[in-house]
């Protein structure tokens, strides 16, 4: 019998990073080797991912993921076992055709997340192969160390909307390597801490281990940015950038009006498109996600035309999809997608996601979740797909650093850096 042949496969549920529960799939084959990864899961979600099954009920606050562990041991392994681990857009698109529905809803995107990347892993196994080379064979690509994209300050639904603004982050568009990049992030993100501190505003962790310091307005946060740049002794713009993630989805009204509370106003999809031009004509920002909603596919084109020359990713516009993509394109709308995996519910989903976006000229950005588990297989993922760019959170807790820490080992074979090339050509 071929060695790469499923033996076995296991679920179980485990915690994430918000003590909610998850599930993580272990694939065994024949050859002894095997191979577990576990799911994160967002809380800013758009409406076009793969389905998170969950239990309801009173377990676990209605968030068990029971039904999800049962349908990995009574459906989908008794169809994979005896399969090619090796295999994998077959054993992908067999359990898309054994859920039969658009967005993954009967046995769980995460049922069928969690065993698609344990393949994955006992494939990387048995070829004693480091999971990046496993990933760089299975997109084609040649595997290169991403540009970090990282949270310094949260608001929204990662920090009970303290902040109308989701994300503000630091991009290290100057470092030399991956190594410099992450100590140039840690030195800002400690820098912006001792601020807070200073000022007396609050210093606890938002969801992605950021600060929030609660600001009512966005320009008081990018304040805030550009002074922890000075105390870290970094030059604004040339050594680091701002990226920010708006999260416009979760500000929407049923009249389609973006809602900023915490400033106590609204705007329309032109005011989002003014205010932007003002972040990007005032600060080094040279990267904005979802600066508008998921559903304002007539108003992308526009802002794309007019801020295209920065960055500008779709998250919840996209959702990792490659039919949502291929719409952007062909509307004009976007010049980066951002790409995560549970988004999509299968490794050769997302690859093909990440395919699309290439070949039309769009970055990519491979992102991390809002509750994520000390897995680590993103930073593999990042590096075998040459992703370019990657995104994971703040610097301060377990979960993230599993990722900056892997991407440190992973440095050691001495891989190319993407460096700002990884921002395309509208970069700075
Ligand atoms: O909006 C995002 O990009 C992500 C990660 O920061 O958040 P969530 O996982 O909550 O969707
Ligand atoms: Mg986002």
């Amino acid at each position: 019998m071929t060695s790469t042949i499923i033996s076995a496969i296991h679920a179980r549920q485990l915690l994430d990073s918000r003590g909610r529960p998850t599930l993580e799939a272990e694939v065994s084959l024949a050859s002894g080797d095997s191979g577990r990864a576990s799911v994160p899961s967002g809380a800013s979600t758009g409406k076009a991912e793969a389905v998170e099954l969950r239990d309801g009920g009173h377990a676990w606050g209605g968030l068990g993921v029971a039904q999800a562990v049962d349908n990995v041991r009574k459906l989908i392994a008794p169809s994979l076992i005896g399969m090619d681990a090796s295999d994998q857009s077959k054993l992908d698109s067999m359990m898309r055709e054994m859920d039969g529905t658009p967005n993954l809803g009967r046995l769980g995107g995460n049922a069928i997340l969690a065993v698609s990347l344990a393949a994955v892993r006992a494939s990387a196994a048995v070829g004693r192969q480091p999971l990046y080379r496993r990933f760089a064979e299975l997109a084609g690509a040649e595997p290169a160390m991403p540009l970090p994209m990282v949270n310094i300050l949260s608001g929204g639904l990662h920090a009970g909307r303290g902040m109308d603004v989701q994300d503000f982050l630091v991009m290290p568009v100057g470092a030399g390597s991956y190594g410099e990049a992450l100590q140039w992030v840690c030195r800002v993100r400690d820098a912006a801490g001792r601020i807070c501190a200073e000022r007396g505003l609050p210093t606890l962790l938002a969801d992605e281990g950021g600060l929030s310091p609660g600001f009512a307005t966005s320009f008081e946060a990018l304040d805030l940015m550009l002074r922890s740049f000075e105390a870290a002794g970094l030059r604004a713009g040339e050594d680091v950038a701002i990226a920010i993630d708006v999260a416009s989805s979760s500000l929407v009204d049923e009249d389609g009006a973006y809602v900023f509370g915490r400033e106590g106003r609204s705007y329309s999809s032109a005011g989002m498109i003014g205010l932007q031009k003002e972040w990007i004509s005032r600060y080094p920002v040279i990267s904005i996600e979802d600066g508008l909603g998921e559903d304002d596919w007539d108003n992308w084109p526009e802002m794309t035309r007019q801020l295209g020359r920065i960055q500008l990713v779709g998250d919840d516009l996209f959702a990792t999809r490659p039919d949502r993509i291929r719409r952007g394109i062909e509307s004009g709308a976007a010049n980066a997608a951002l790409i995560k995996v549970n988004q999509n519910g299968t490794v050769s989903g997302t690859l093909d996601a990440i395919r699309t976006a290439r070949e039309a000229g769009y970055a990519t950005v491979i992102s991390a979740r809002s509750g994520e588990t000390e897995d680590d297989y993103l930073a593999d993922l990042a590096v075998g797909t040459a992703g370019g760019q990657i995104k994971v959170g703040s610097v301060r807790t377990s979960e993230r650093m599993a990722k900056y820490n892997q991407l440190l080992r992973i440095e050691e074979a001495g891989l190319p850096w993407a460096g700002t090339s990884a921002i395309g050509p509208f970069g700075r």
